[in-house]
Order: structure tokens, then C-alpha cells, then sequence
């Protein structure tokens, strides 16, 4: 049985500790502050920006909570984008996705401050990630890294299989993987032979969105398996991307779902606006 990557617990205790370090820097006078930002009234976005808010409650962390009409226009985000990137008592703005057709993400995305963007979505923090000099490091990608630390796993040396390489979790994560000694490959829909290729992971990672897409014969014996997805399986129950009883018997280490990844990126945000509000007394 593969023993299981627990995020749920190992987010409480860094919650924990990120709460101790709010009280500290309070008696600083820096109380970090960060805008979450919805377009439209998606019921899964809504349900992830509450969480959003409740955690930096928990922690002491203030979270200004803006929701915009799902027919915003792009001009109108910009421009409360632009206000909260003067606004010097903000340190973090996410803007959640998916945003609405009329939106241009992109866009979006590289008119946040990048010393103000908490998901490390900006192409200069992409950049800086890429080139092994992190500034911001999207959160899911963190979470990750940070789980596979505290359970005393090395990613130096590893074959490590990314099947994924979206700019928000594969392509930063293979970043990151690579900047710590292991040996990458992203997989994606125009792989060949994929399960060949994810029977060669010591460290399989699933980002693709899909119910059951990664199986026990996809699996290395004793491999760490970490599964990123989020989908509603046909019975509406949340799962992730892989088929976790079977995969369970074949891997060594396992994230469960919900339980594992999802609770470490939340974690990493909170922390990400913390640095963010120590960093902006200094130069990074
Ligand atoms: N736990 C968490 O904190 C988070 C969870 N998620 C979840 O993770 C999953 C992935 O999210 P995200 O990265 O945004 O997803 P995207 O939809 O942006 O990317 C999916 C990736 O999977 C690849 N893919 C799709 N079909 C196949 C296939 N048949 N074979 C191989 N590769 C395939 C795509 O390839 P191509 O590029 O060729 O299209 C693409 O690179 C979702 O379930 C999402 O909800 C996302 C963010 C955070
Ligand atoms: N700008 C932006 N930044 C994001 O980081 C971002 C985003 N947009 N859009 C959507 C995705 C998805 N995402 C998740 C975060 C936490 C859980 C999470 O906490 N999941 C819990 C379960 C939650 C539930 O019960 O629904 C778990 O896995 O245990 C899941 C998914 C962040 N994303």
C-alpha cells in the first residue's frame, strides 16, 4: 500500500506556523494584504475564492474580496487591476481563473505587478523561475515541492514524468523539478506512448484534468505519484486525475484527492503574500 502524501495535515501545520509569523510581523507594523479578484459567479471558482478568503482570516493575513459582474469587460478589470497595483497597502492580487470569453487571460495576467503576483503567473515570473532565480512560484507547483520536502523526498537524480504543461502547474513544476537536479519530461496530448513513458517515473505527476487518466499499468512499482486533478467523477464526487485504489496498491507514495495537493496550494498562497509583505520594505 502506498503511504499517502497527506496535504490536508501537512497545510494545518503550516497554517500554524504561518500564523505565528503574521503576529510577528504585526508588531512590525506590516500586516500583509491580499485582493482576490471574481469574475462572474462560476459555483466551483466561488467555493475555491472562499476558501481563499477564510485561510488568510485563519493566518491574519487581510483579503479584500472583489467580485465583478460576469459581463465585466476587459477594459474594466484592467483598470481595478491598475488601481490595486498603485495601492501600496496591497501585496498580493490574484485574479481567479477561468475568467469569462470577453477576457483575455493573458492579458490579464501580464498587467498584474509582478512583484504583486501572488499565482507567479507573469511571464517575468515565469522567466525568472525558468532561469533559476525565483522572485514568485505559482502555488500548485510549490505545494508540490514543498510535500515532496517534508516527506524527506529527493527529487535530485529522479526521472520525474510531468503529463501536463499548463503555465499554471506542468510547465512551472517541470521548472522547478529541473532547477533541483531531476531529470524532466513533460508529456502532453501529442505524446507518444505515453504509458511507456510514465512507467519510467520515479515521480509520476498527473495534470490533465481527466477522471482515471493515469492507471495502475501506467505505474512504476514503489513510484511517488502525485495527482494535481480536480474533476467531478458521474457521480459528482470531487476525484483527481488518477484511479487511486489500483494506482494505490502499485505506488510507494501516493496524493490522495481531495486532500493533497489542492490543500498545499492554498497554503502556498498564504505564504507567497506573506514574503511579499516583507519583501516590499526591501529590494528582491
Ligand atoms: N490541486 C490544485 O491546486 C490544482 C488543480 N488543478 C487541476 O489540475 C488539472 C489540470 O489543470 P491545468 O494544468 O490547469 O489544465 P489544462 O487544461 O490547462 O492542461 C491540461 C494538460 O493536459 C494535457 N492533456 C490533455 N489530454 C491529454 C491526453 N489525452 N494525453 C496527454 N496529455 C493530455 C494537455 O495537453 P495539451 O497541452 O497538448 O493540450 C494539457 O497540457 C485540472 O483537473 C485542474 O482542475 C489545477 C490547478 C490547481
Ligand atoms: N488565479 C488562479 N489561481 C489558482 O491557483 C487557481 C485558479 N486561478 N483557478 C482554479 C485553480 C484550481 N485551484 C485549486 C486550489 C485549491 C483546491 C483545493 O483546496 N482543493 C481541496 C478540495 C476543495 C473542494 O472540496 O472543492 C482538496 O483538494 O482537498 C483545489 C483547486 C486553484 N486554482
Amino acid at each position: 500500500m502506498a503511504v499517502k502524501l497527506d496535504g490536508k495535515k501537512l497545510s494545518i501545520k503550516l497554517t500554524n506556523d504561518l500564523q505565528v509569523e503574521t503576529k510577528t510581523l504585526k508588531n512590525q507594523g506590516i500586516i500583509p494584504k491580499l485582493a482576490v479578484i471574481l469574475v462572474g459567479d462560476d459555483p466551483a471558482s466561488r467555493v475555491y475564492v472562499r476558501n481563499k478568503h477564510r485561510m488568510a482570516e485563519k493566518i491574519g493575513i487581510e483579503s479584500l474580496d472583489l467580485r465583478l459582474a460576469k459581463d465585466t469587460s476587459e477594459a474594466e478589470l484592467l483598470e481595478k487591476i491598475a488601481l490595486l497595483n498603485n495601492d501600496p497597502t496591497i501585496n498580493g492580487i490574484l485574479v481567479q481563473l477561468p475568467l469569462p470569453d470577453q477576457i483575455n487571460a493573458d492579458r490579464i495576467t501580464k498587467t498584474i505587478s509582478p512583484k504583486k503576483d501572488v499565482d507567479g503567473f507573469h511571464p517575468y515570473n515565469l522567466g525568472r523561475l525558468f532561469v533559476n532565480d525565483p522572485y514568485a512560484i505559482p502555488c500548485t507547483p510549490n505545494g508540490i515541492m514543498y510535500l515532496l520536502r517534508e516527506y524527506g523526498i529527493s527529487v535530485d537524480r529522479k526521472n520525474v514524468v510531468i503529463v501536463g504543461r499548463s503555465k499554471i502547474v506542468g510547465r512551472p513544476l517541470a521548472a522547478l523539478m529541473l532547477n533541483q537536479n531531476a531529470t524532466v519530461t513533460v508529456a502532453h496530448s501529442h505524446t507518444k506512448n505515453l504509458s511507456e513513458i510514465t512507467r519510467q517515473a520515479d515521480i509520476l505527476v498527473a495534470a490533465v484534468g481527466r477522471v482515471n487518466f493515469i492507471q495502475a499499468q501506467d505505474v512504476k512499482p514503489g513510484a511517488i505519484v502525485i495527482d494535481v486533478g480536480i474533476n467531478r467523477n458521474a457521480a459528482g464526487k470531487l476525484v483527481g486525475d488518477v484511479e487511486q485504489t489500483e494506482v494505490g496498491q502499485v505506488a510507494g507514495y501516493l496524493t490522495p484527492v481531495p486532500g493533497g495537493v489542492g490543500p498545499m496550494t492554498i497554503a502556498m498562497l498564504m505564504k507567497q503574500t506573506i514574503e511579499f509583505a516583507k519583501w516590499s520594505k526591501q529590494e528582491k
